[in-house]
């Protein structure tokens, strides 16, 4: 691949007396490095591609690292990483140990904000705007959001603050039009109304310019000129929603033409107070099939360059997959079943749902907050609403759910999708806490099931509660098993015990209790005696079962793909001490420490939480319970 520009680029500083010709030689490059790399590694191919010419007109425009640049998300910021010094190291982009498929602070000084949720820039922009301020420090910031972070609460709570404080930041909104699915809601086709009115700004333009011309000779005709402009601004042309919030306002602008870009971006930097520069992109820029599917390459795994073929094992449905299919035959006799997303209709797979039930089915965006207490409100007017969520992404909801759901004990099903490790995006999407933070909650109820059949069993049976209810299911594949048999609840509230065993019993949750018993079937062939329970609910716990298994073991193993801080083992510690039952107890799980990158498969081995690193430890632990007794 010839890439003699981007290669000859340490930092952007070395593009920044370059041509516009050169720049446009220069985006091409990177879009190729991009569709490249990505091709192999998988990641967020369709963002990246769209903010090409943005991240050069930005790295050109402002002098980063000194002037502040912040990408909200950072899925879009593959361009920006390329241009910071991180060419050479970018084909190990989303793989472990390599460069994040988000902005990392330890990786670049050009990586003044580290996210990977949505919807943070602003606040972030506010709060770094405000420390230059109090140590009257004069360098610039600038923050880029997408049209689709932009339907976040927490972005119209900094465009509250930012608005009225009037501090100098300059804020990107790069519209695409898409979300990961198209965008959605009435801010969104606001947007859609402001694009197609250049010639309302092009028209305001030319009368600022204009004004701007006349010489300002001090105070009182500078004041009349201004207030000429005020008039204009009413009188012709109404305000856009950005100026009534006190934000000057450049736009549409084309996000591909950086002769266009880099002006305007310059002049932002002039305007004394915060300034939106609305700037319109194509996702998937400049590789057909991300442009013709934004959708599909949002964030595709490996894919064939040519024919824009995805690179994937035949595999058996995902447990999202199975989740979403169980709804729709349960939505079939359940007329109250409604689905709920929060912009993520094809991760959750509710956008199959969306296809047979269209008028059960609500996309509310990037708004998780409010996806939490909509559904309360639906199960107040008597509906039953199922909210499907990455674990990653409910964080946001907590006190939704605690203060809206859980408070009022409204029956509502929450799908917590992606719960454990998730692999290439790494530490910001790890979901491997919501146990610890759903299980301090009254009223709330939490089970996994130990496979796909159990996760359809547990949907049917979460149906009939009269409380909210968590169900959790993992990222991926299912294990492939067979589905043809008619829908039966499971009886709620019990596990099940798999093999009795009198060294130890394992209790797991979840797909780790498979990793359990392939555990106990290599220490037995050591000679010792492992049981093995399936628990299926973390809240309540099956604490009939439970006894009888402390009466037959020796010792307990607790096996969870989360946190063991506060998590499904923590909850057994706190059984046995409320019980006075002394039993050795090894809590395995994960480290109180952010897991980055990486394969799952990696990190169930790191932490020796797979069948061969738990017969390990069990091996390794079970002896030093005996030597403490004696
Ligand atoms: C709080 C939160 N919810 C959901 C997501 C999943 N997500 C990642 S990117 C994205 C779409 C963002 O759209 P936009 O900001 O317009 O950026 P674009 O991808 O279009 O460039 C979503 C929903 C997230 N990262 N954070
Ligand atoms: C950036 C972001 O938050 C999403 O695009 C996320 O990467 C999707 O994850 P899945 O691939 O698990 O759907
Ligand atoms: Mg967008």
């Amino acid at each position: 691949m010839e890439t003699k520009l981007l290669a000859s680029i340490q930092s952007p500083k070395d593009m920044r007396n370059w041509s516009i010709l050169q720049l446009e030689e220069l985006a091409k490059e990177i879009r190729r490095v991009i569709i490249e790399t990505t091709a192999q590694t998988g990641g967020h191919i369709g963002a990246s591609l769209g903010a090409v010419e943005l991240a050069i007109a930005l790295h050109y425009a402002y002098d980063t690292p000194q002037d502040k640049l912040i990408w909200d998300i950072g899925h879009q910021a593959y361009a920006h990483k390329l241009l910071t010094g991180r060419y050479q190291t970018f084909s190990t982009l989303r793989q472990l140990n390599g460069l994040s498929g988000f902005l990392k602070r330890r990786e670049s000084e050009y990586d003044v904000w580290e996210a990977g949720h949505a919807s943070t820039s602003l606040s972030a922009a506010m709060g770094i705007a405000s420390a230059r301020d109090l140590r009257h420090q004069k360098y610039r910031i600038v923050a880029v959001i997408g049209d689709g972070a932009l339907t976040a609460g927490m972005a119209w709570e900094a465009l509250n603050q930012i608005g009225q404080t009037k501090t100098n930041l300059v804020i990107v909104v790069n519209d695409n039009s898409m979300s990961i699915a198209p965008n959605v809601g009435a801010f969104s086709r606001y947007l859609t109304e402001l694009r197609s009115a250049p010639a309302y700004t092009r028209m305001k333009q030319e009368i600022e310019q204009l004004l701007d011309s006349v010489p300002v000779f001090g105070g009182p005709l500078r004041k009349t000129i201004e207030r000429v402009k005020d008039l204009l601004h009413h009188a012709v042309l109404p305000r856009n929603v950005f100026e009534e919030l006190g934000f000057k306002y450049y736009g549409p602008i084309d996000g591909h033409n950086l002769s266009e870009l880099i002006p305007v971006l310059r002049n932002a930097q002039l305007v004394d107070g915060p300034v939106v520069v609305h700037v319109i992109t194509q996702k998937g820029r400049g590789y057909r099939p991300a442009e013709e599917r934004p959708g599909e390459f949002h964030g595709p795994g490996p894919f064939e360059i040519q024919s824009g073929q995805f690179i994937k094992k035949p595999q058996p449905p995902s447990y999202s997959q199975v989740f979403s299919q169980t709804l729709i035959e349960l939505a079939k006799t359940h007329p109250e079943i409604v689905a709920i997303t929060a912009a993520m209709p094809d991760g959750t797979k509710l956008d199959l749902f969306q296809k047979a039930f269209p008028d059960r089915f609500f996309d509310v965006g990037i708004a998780e907050q409010h996806a939490a207490t909509f559904a309360a409100g639906l199960a107040i007017g008597g509906m039953r609403p199922v909210f499907a969520v990455y674990s990653t992404f409910l964080q946001r909801a907590y006190d939704q759910v605690i203060h809206d759901i859980c408070h009022q004990d409204l029956p509502v099903i929450l799908g917590v999708d992606r719960a454990g490790i998730v692999g290439g995006d790494g530490a910001t999407h790890q979901g491997v806490y919501d146990i610890s933070f759903l299980r301090a909650v009254p009223n709330m109820e939490i089970a996994m099931g130990k496979d796909e059949r159990e996760l359809r069993q547990l949907l049917v049976s979460a149906l009939d509660r009269p409380h909210p209810v968590a169900l959790r299911y993992p990222r991926g594949a299912s294990r492939g098993l067979d589905l043809t048999e008619p829908l039966k609840p499971l009886p709620w509230g019990q596990g099940e015990w798999l093999a009795h065993g009198g060294d130890a019993t394992i209790i797991a949750i979840g797909p780790m209790v498979y990793h359990a018993l392939t555990a106990r079937e290599i220490l037995a062939e050591e000679g010792y005696d492992i049981g093995v329970v399936n628990a299926r609910f973390i809240k309540p716990l099956d604490t009939a079962l439970l006894r009888q298994v402390v009466q037959e073991t020796r010792a307990i193993v607790t096996l969870e793909e989360h946190v063991v801080a506060g998590g499904f083992g923590s909850a057994i510690n706190e059984w046995l001490n409320a019980e006075a039952i002394e039993l050795p107890i090894l809590n395995a799980g994960l480290p109180d420490e952010f897991i980055d990158h990486g394969s799952a498969s990696y990190y169930l081995n790191l932490y020796e939480l797979n069948a061969e690193g738990l017969a390990r430890r069990v091996r390794t632990w079970l002896p030093q319970t005996e030597r403490a007794k004696k």
